[in-house]
């Protein structure tokens, strides 16, 4: 092995944090010395485009695209990522060889201690199609103002009273060390995205040497877990403009996954749960989903 290894991150403080993670993980498996990794910053399109919802600019390749060149021409060893930022899809030669422990997959609400507390015709700021969707379910009063930055900015639009209220993943703030910031919303009134907690590192497919020294800092369970969140994923045909929430959990030998998709103002929710124990049992609960939607609901998917 080359070193030092070079991990590949965003510069947004959140993405610097998890980086700094997965070096302290790497490290402590291996024994590694501290000038053993290094960390390098690469710059996405999706950094620099701040004003327009995500959906509607591209997706999450904004978020991929540039580590994964600098993966594929050698700048980098690893990439790492939130899961829940990177595409369904992934380039063969790129693999997703690690994730890290999961952290709380909650979404916290900030701004009032719960949905049900929000004020008459409240304005919420996301820029999550899912948030907008699970937000207007719950309060059909409220209206939607797109926010959107990095977790400082969006706190900052708060505070500068663009909306009454954010959501923010629990996972993100409590590794920006701000972990009591607002209040956890129920799982039951609001499933977190498919992937949202879980970082991952990512390393070129036929490095079986990066491959092999990703593998101690595997957490299998988080990693089977966020697997069959993306099948099901992928089984919709979903993207980042669709309303769909996922989670799996492990249970027993299986894997217990509850799954829902909306239309946008969250007026049609579909919604099922399942033990699977692989990818072909998320396809078939994302086809069973479908099968119970409106026209116009499965139109969203492409169906
Ligand atoms: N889309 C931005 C993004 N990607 C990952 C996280 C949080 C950390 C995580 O879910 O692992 C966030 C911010 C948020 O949704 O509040």
């Amino acid at each position: 092995m080359r070193f030092p290894l070079r991990l590949g991150t965003r510069g947004s403080p959140l993405a610097l944090t998890q980086a700094r993670m997965v070096l302290a993980a790497l490290r402590a498996a291996h024994g590694w010395a501290e000038d053993a990794i290094e960390i390098v910053t690469v710059k996405t399109s999706g950094d620099r485009i701040q004003d327009r919802a995500l959906a509607e600019v591209g997706g999450k390749a904004l978020w991929t695209k540039e580590l994964d060149r600098a993966l594929v021409d050698g700048d980098i060893d690893f990439a790492v990522h939130s899961m829940k930022d990177v595409e369904t899809i992934r380039p063969p030669e790129i693999t997703i060889a690690a994730m890290l422990p999961r952290a709380d997959v909650r979404d916290r609400l900030i701004g009032a201690d719960s949905l049900a507390e929000l004020p008459e015709k409240a304005v919420v700021g996301t820029s999550s199609p899912r948030r907008a969707a699970q937000v207007r379910r719950e309060r059909p009063d409220a209206t939607i103002t797109l926010f959107r930055g990095n977790v400082a900015t969006r706190l900052g639009k708060l505070a500068a009273g663009d909306a009454d209220a954010t959501l923010l993943a629990a996972a993100g703030l409590e590794r920006l060390d701000q972990p009591d910031i607002g209040a956890p919303i129920p799982l039951d009134e609001m499933l977190p995205a498919p992937a949202q907690g879980a970082v991952g590192i990512e390393t070129l497919t036929d490095n079986a040497e990066l491959r092999a020294a990703l593998a101690p800092v595997d957490h299998a369970p988080t990693s089977a877990c966020v697997r069959v969140e993306r099948a099901f994923l992928l089984a919709l045909h979903a993207d980042c403009r669709s309303p769909v929430a996922a989670l799996a959990l492990v249970e027993g030998d299986g894997l217990w996954l509850r799954a829902e998709i909306l239309n946008e103002d969250g007026s049609e929710c579909v919604a099922g749960e399942t033990m699977v124990s692989g990818d072909q049992g998320a396809a078939a609960l994302a086809y069973d989903l479908l099968a119970r939607a409106s026209p116009a609901l499965r139109s969203l998917f492409g169906a």
